[in-house]
């Protein structure tokens, strides 16, 4: 049975149920803890995020969803076994608007922020010496309160930062977003191979849609040229013997522009439909 980890509260903590719920492991109800879902040979716990990486670097767990940036700073051992897009994020450091221009500037600052391994190994390597002072969170208030020159935090719109007066400086230390970890002993684990065919079937439905559209035979070169698909588009006759019909998987985030330039090319009847579920 494999034993996966799940964040049990934060960011992570829906996307995450929602994609097993997707990839059809069994849902949790309430708050338990441990999960048991023996009809896909699995067994679920639910544990602190970022504790999950600490679990499966040990093994004693065999896989576990997680930021990256988590994973990283807690600096143990677990593997990024597939990277699940979402929870998208980038580290970066931050200062009162105006005041800071390059990361050479942090020497001899405080910096605060929540991923002290993160920030400690970001520093020694570009041989900067500065103070870190840990927080477990709302960081980006430690400049105002006085306890920091600067932060090193999690941004996604920059809002947090905005409202807070901040401005990021220096390039972003890390992009991060949800990934699935393994344990080293997990690599050969059959249940490890059918969880991942799994996720990567829900990240191919939630990516791709399949478009259908009818186009007469000597237009059907140009349309195929448009929808090349994932492998090739599945081309079958239509019974007035002078079109075809065409399958194809196509990036949702382009869909319109597709259907924009099949039309061009003299497509007719062009459909769009979401994919439930698929193994690639
Ligand atoms: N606003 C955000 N947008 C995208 N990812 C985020 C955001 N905030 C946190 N994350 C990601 O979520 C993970 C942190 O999860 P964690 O549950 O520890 O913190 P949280 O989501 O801030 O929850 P809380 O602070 O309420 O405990 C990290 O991988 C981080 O990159
Ligand atoms: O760039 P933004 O879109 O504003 O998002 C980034 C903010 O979101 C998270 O905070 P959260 O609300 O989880 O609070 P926390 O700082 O207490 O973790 C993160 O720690 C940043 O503060
Ligand atoms: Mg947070």
């Amino acid at each position: 049975m494999l034993r996966i980890a799940v964040p049990n509260k934060g960011s992570l903590s829906d996307p995450a149920a929602d994609m097993l719920g997707e990839a059809g492991y069994r849902r949790r109800r309430g708050r338990e803890l441990v999960l048991a879902d023996p009809d896909n040979d699995v067994e679920f716990f639910f544990l602190r995020p970022r504790d999950i990486a600490v679990y499966v670097g040990s093994g004693t767990v065999d896989v576990g969803i997680t930021g990256r940036d988590l994973l990283l700073d807690s600096g143990v051992e677990a593997i990024e076994h597939r990277a699940l897009g979402f929870a998208r994020s980038t580290f970066r450091f931050a200062a009162p608007a105006g005041e800071i221009t390059r990361v050479e500037q942090i020497a001899g600052k405080r910096v605060a922020t929540s991923y002290d391994v993160l920030v400690d190994a970001f520093l020694r390597r570009r041989g900067i010496e500065a103070e870190v002072v840990h927080l477990d969170g709302a960081v980006e208030s430690a400049v105002r309160l006085g306890i920091a020159d600067v932060v090193a935090d999690v941004v996604e719109t920059g809002g947090t930062l905005r409202a807070a007066g901040l401005e990021t400086f220096g390039d972003p230390l890390l992009e991060s977003e949800a990934v699935l970890i393994r344990s080293r002993d997990a690599a050969t684990n059959n249940g490890l191979a059918v969880l991942d065919r799994r996720l990567q079937g829900v990240l191919v439905a939630r990516e791709y849609v399949l478009v259908d559209y009818d186009v007469p035979a000597d237009k059907l070169e140009a349309a195929v040229r448009v929808t090349p698909g994932f492998e090739s588009p599945t081309v079958s006759p239509l019974h007035n013997g002078e079109s075809f019909a065409v399958r194809s998987m196509v990036r949702r985030s382009v869909t319109n522009q597709v259907m924009d330039e099949l039309y061009e090319v003299g497509a007719r009847a062009i459909l769009v439909t979401s994919i439930h579920a698929c193994r690639i």
